[in-house]
């Protein structure tokens, strides 16, 4: 059986990521959503296990002490980190895997991984982001503002990454992502 594709999403706080993977995850058989740890407070509605595994500093100390993490990052003031033995495990099932990351985190996982796929996701403008992350309700307004002041330097990293989508609108972001995996799948790889 052929490995599966590790697939790396990463876009500034608000852009739809999270909004994205999910409506990905019901469209994608074949595709698994590599769940990480943080430090960060769960928000209303977010569940353990599935949308975060929610740990305290010593928890993730540990994990980063034990090699339990793929890649970890700190991203406005909390940890965040890709529980590894998943990943392997799930790419060696023949599953592709998509990881939902910040851009520190996607380069680490390019070394380790240069034959990932890696996916930047942009807003329309950058004023309809700060709409669409203050319109999500979840933060207060200074990490609203630290989000939005960090999300310039990600975007200036774009030239990291194979593949620049658009969310626009998520129907047509996740067609264009769907259409990215399809191509890979059919890749002459030497
Ligand atoms: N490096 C790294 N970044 C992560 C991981 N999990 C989530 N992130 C990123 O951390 C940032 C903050 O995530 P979160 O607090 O959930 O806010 P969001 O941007 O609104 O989704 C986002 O860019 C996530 O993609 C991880 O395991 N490793
Ligand atoms: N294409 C889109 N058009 C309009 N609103 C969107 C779009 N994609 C996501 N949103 C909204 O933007 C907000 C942030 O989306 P979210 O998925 O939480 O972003 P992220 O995970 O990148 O921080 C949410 O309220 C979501 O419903």
């Amino acid at each position: 059986m052929s490995k599966g594709l590790l697939i790396v999403l990463s876009g500034p706080s608000g852009v739809g990521k999270g909004t994205v993977c999910s409506a990905l995850r019901g469209k994608m058989d074949n595709l698994v959503y590599s769940v990480s740890a943080t430090t960060r407070v769960p928000r209303l509605g977010e569940e353990n296990g599935v949308n975060y595994f929610f740990k305290s500093h010593d928890e993730f100390n540990h994990m980063m002490a034990n090699d339990q993490l793929l890649e970890y990052a700190e991203y406005v003031g909390n940890y965040y980190g890709t529980p590894r033995d998943f990943v392997e495990e799930t790419l060696q099932s023949g599953k592709d895997i998509i990881l939902e990351i910040e851009v520190q985190g996607a380069l680490k996982v390019k070394e380790k991984f240069p034959e990932g796929i890696f996916i930047f996701l942009l807003p329309p403008s950058l004023d309809e982001l700060k709409d669409r992350i203050c319109g999500r309700g979840t933060e207060s307004q200074a990490t609203i503002d630290h989000r939005l002041s960090v999300a310039v330097d990600e975007i200036s990293l774009v030239g990291h990454y194979d593949y620049a989508v658009v969310n626009d609108q998520i129907d047509a972001a996740c067609k264009r992502i769907e259409s990215i995996v399809i191509a890979e799948h059919c890749k002459v790889r030497g």
